[in-house]
């Protein structure tokens, strides 16, 4: 990979010696991200959402839960059918009724899940895992024998005895399911435990494995990557991170991520701005002015130091452009201005005022406390003419 002037390089990366990620996306917003509690997306916006996921160029979209009402199959069966590049799946639990309903949605693959976890097979279940292992095959059959594909996941497949978990996989591999997945349901990986649970299950199955990663204890990103450069081939994301509770491996980190770190360019990074407005207006929902990328403050700058350094080169202070995500770059001005970036900002406004001018302007705005926000650009506007006209 050569400099680029979208961003900074991890070069370390160079000493991993890791061998190219091969992976793809399934992003899972209108499923798990829709049971953010409170979220629901109306037809047309998860119309939109699918659209815009497509045009990302993210690989697969997980439409929704069919089973949960008819207006959400009805919306998975548009999806599926909207010629969209993107393969479609859905969510069943390991019912043939569920499974009939999934098929009739003509969906690429469907995602037919248990939980295998002493926890969910005792309190939620109340049976034996063998037991719901027999009903999780018979609907993967029921499935396969409808000639649609299938994604066998292990809910809560991290708190799962490992060897519970491959004796599952390796004995649905039989069956002939498309992909496994491992769930961290209540987000309990780290980077180190994700790698090495990805690697013993690749010992055991030749069948793509996939990662879906929650973020209760803000890892499931790099979870994620780290089971990705285990070997995990399907990655699962949301817009925004949204999904239950903390929410899941957020889309456009991963994507950024990729890019910067592991060379992977193909995915559409310059509309994931555009796409987390989309899900912020849709969900109701707003990510923190701090969020990686798609934050309000992911590229605004107040430090008097950043602020000079960036007005020469924006790469000083910044891993990635803000044009690459299509975002935008926002110098504010507040307690925490230097005098090159006061000079600078004053000339980009149009004004040229003399030194002195400058020093009594930035003194003012030093001492003005009544503002939580930083100086909004027409109240700078009004200081400064204050200030020449003294
Ligand atoms: C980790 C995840 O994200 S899992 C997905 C979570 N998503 C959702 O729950 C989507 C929203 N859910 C709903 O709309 C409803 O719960 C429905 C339509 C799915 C089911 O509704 P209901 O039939 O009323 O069942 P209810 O929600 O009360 O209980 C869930 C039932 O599913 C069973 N179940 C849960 N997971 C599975 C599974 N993977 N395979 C088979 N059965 C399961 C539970 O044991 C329980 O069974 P019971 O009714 O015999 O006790
Ligand atoms: O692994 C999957 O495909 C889905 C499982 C899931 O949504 C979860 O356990 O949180």
């Amino acid at each position: 990979m050569s400099e680029n002037k979208d961003y900074s390089r991890n070069k370390l990366m160079d000493y991993l010696n890791l061998p190219p990620l091969d992976i793809e996306i399934c992003d899972v917003t209108l499923r798990d991200g829709e049971q953010t509690p409170g979220v629901v997306f109306t037809r047309e916006e998860k119309i939109a959402l699918a659209t815009k996921l497509d045009s990302v160029g993210v690989d697969i979209i997980e439409a929704g839960f069919p089973v949960v009402s008819t207006s959400e199959k009805d919306v998975v069966k548009e999806i599926a059918n909207m010629g969209l590049n993107a393969r479609t799946c859905c969510l069943a639990r390991s019912r043939v009724s569920d499974v009939e309903v999934a098929v009739d949605c003509d969906v690429d693959f469907i995602s037919i899940f248990i939980a295998m976890s002493d926890l969910h097979l005792k309190y939620k279940y109340h049976k034996s895992c063998e037991e719901m292992f027999a009903a999780a095959m018979e609907a993967v059959q029921y499935a396969k024998d409808h000639g649609v594909g299938v994604r066998f996941a292990a809910e809560d497949g991290t708190r799962t005895d490992i060897e519970v978990l491959k004796t599952a996989f390796k004995a649905a591999e039989e069956y002939k399911v498309d992909y496994v997945s491992i769930a961290d349901t209540i987000g309990i990986l780290n980077p180190s435990s994700a790698y090495y649970l990805v690697s013993e299950i690749k010992k055991v199955v030749n069948t793509p494995i996939c990662i879906h990663c929650h973020n209760d204890l803000g890892m499931a990103t790099a979870n994620t990557l780290a089971a990705a450069e285990a070997g995990a081939k399907q990655l699962h994301t949301t817009v925004n991170s949204i999904g239950e509770r903390a929410g899941n491996a957020s889309l456009e980190e991963v994507l950024v991520a990729l890019r910067i770190q592991y060379g992977i360019d193909r995915y559409d990074t310059t509309k994931l701005t555009e796409l987390s407005e989309m899900v912020n207006q849709y969900s109701g929902l707003r990510p923190s002015v701090t969020k990686a990328i798609v934050g309000e403050h992911a590229f605004s700058h107040e430090s008097g130091i950043h602020v000079c350094a960036i007005l020469e080169e924006p790469r000083t202070y910044e891993l990635f452009s803000p044009e690459m995500v299509g975002g935008k770059r926002h110098l504010i001005v507040g307690k925490h201005t230097g005098m090159k970036a006061l000079k600078g900002i004053v000339e980009e406004m149009g004004h040229k005022l003399s030194k002195e001018e400058l020093t009594v302007l930035l003194d003012r705005i030093k001492n003005c406390t009544d503002t939580k926000h930083g100086i909004s650009p027409s109240r700078l506007e009004a200081m400064i003419n204050e200030t020449k006209n003294q």
